[in-house]
Parts: C-alpha cells; structure tokens; sequence
C-alpha cells in the first residue's frame, strides 16, 4: 500500500509553480524536497498534506482520493495520520508544554511518551506557559505533540531552522526511527541538503518539475 500517492499535481498563484509532478511515499520511507525560494515547495506540501486543493492532479493517502473522500474521513485522517511540523507552531499559547502535549494525547487516544521528552530535552519545560519558551524549545514540544498522535504520514517543512546542529541531527534522528518504528512515512522539505540527503529519496523542484537527484 502506498501511504501517500500524488499524481499530476498542477498549481498556479501569481504564476504557474508546477505543473503535472508525482510522488509516491510507502511506509517507512522519507522523501526530500530541496529548490530554491518561492520554486513552490511549501505549496506542494500544503498539497500532499490536505491544506490546500491543487488546481489539477490528485492524492491518495492510504489508496484513497483526498478529493472524493467524506468530510468525516477527511477530518479523521487529519486528526490521527497526518502530523504537520511547520515552522510556525501552532502551539496553544496559553497554555503549559504539558497541557499542549496531552491535548494531542486526549484527542488521538494516545501515551505522552516521557523517553520522547527527554531525548528532546524538553521534560524540564512542562509546566511552563509555551509563550516562555525559546524558539527552539518551542519547535521541540511541537515536535513532540505531533509525535505523541502517532500520526503514519509526517509533512515537515524546515524542522530544525531554530536548532543548533547537535539539536538538529537528534531531531533528525528521533524522525527516522519514528519512521521505522511505526511504519509511517515522511515528506521533508528543506533548503538544507546536507539534510535532505539523509532521506531515502531527494527530489529538486526546479523548472515547474520535480526532479530526482538523489
Ligand atoms: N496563499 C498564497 N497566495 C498567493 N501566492 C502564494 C500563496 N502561497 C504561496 N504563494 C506564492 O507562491 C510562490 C511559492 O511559494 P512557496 O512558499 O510554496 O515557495 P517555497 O519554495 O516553499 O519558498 P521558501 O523556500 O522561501 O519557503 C511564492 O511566490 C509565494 O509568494
């Protein structure tokens, strides 16, 4: 089974961005997706994670089309499968790293995992207020309440922007053995290719076309 299959995906704003692209995704397997600014690779995310309609093509998640599915399926896919890692948080603000982490928690049916708090050495932050936080530790609890919904498809768009490098690989580490662990899948999208080239496939959105280049 694919977990994610995106087909001829064609999207214009301004200008045309890209125009009749594929991409599969099967369990356990991390794709990247590195171009230049404005190319179009936060959009083609936004697509593949249900966000945004393309204007042409489709996507499958788990065999099924985004856009015939009910609303119901929809919104279920979204709660449970779909973890989003933005660079905007969307953290709740008022409230504590804990009480963020256990609304994913309640809402998915799922265990805080406490190893998980501690390899991102975010344990020592839960009763404080979100807003008290550093950008980094802020990044780091939303990575971990996208986590704690155990979610199979993982979009993340530039994971470890606020993040020293030792910070930054731990991230990257905690991704892939999630990755294995729970048989998910996970689209990257990064400027950093040193980064990217970690992942079992690197695609360049360049010229309206993904390309594979590694
Ligand atoms: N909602 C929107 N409405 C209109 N134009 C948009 C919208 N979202 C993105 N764009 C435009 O589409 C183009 C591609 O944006 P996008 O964010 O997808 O690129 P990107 O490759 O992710 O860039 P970066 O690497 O700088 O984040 C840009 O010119 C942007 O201004």
């Amino acid at each position: 089974m694919n977990l994610l299959s995106a087909k001829n995906l064609s999207h214009t704003f301004d200008y045309e961005l890209f125009s009749n692209i594929s991409l599969d995704l099967q369990e356990g397997e991390s794709v990247a997706i590195i171009g230049v600014s404005g190319s179009g690779k936060s959009t083609l995310l936004n697509i593949l994670s249900t966000l945004l309609k393309p204007d042409r093509g489709s996507v499958e998640i788990f065999d099924e089309n985004v856009s015939t599915m009910s609303k119901k399926r929809l919104w279920e896919i979204k709660r449970d499968e779909i973890g989003l890692v933005f660079q905007s948080h969307y953290l709740f603000k008022g409230f504590t790293s804990l009480e963020n982490l256990e609304v994913a928690a309640i809402l998915s049916k799922q265990e805080i995992d406490e190893s998980l708090l501690k390899r991102l050495h975010i344990d020592n932050t839960l009763e404080q207020k979100v807003t008290e936080l550093s950008g980094g530790q802020q990044q780091r609890v939303s990575i971990a309440r996208v986590l704690t919904k155990k979610p199979r498809l993982l979009f993340v768009d530039e994971p470890t922007g606020n993040l020293d490098k030792t910070t930054a690989n731990e991230v990257m580490n905690i991704f892939f053995e999630y990755l294995q662990k729970y048989n998910a899948g996970m689209v990257l999208v990064t400027h950093d290719e040193e980064l990217a080239a970690r992942c079992d496939k690197v695609y360049k959105l360049l010229n309206k076309e993904l390309e594979r280049v590694n």
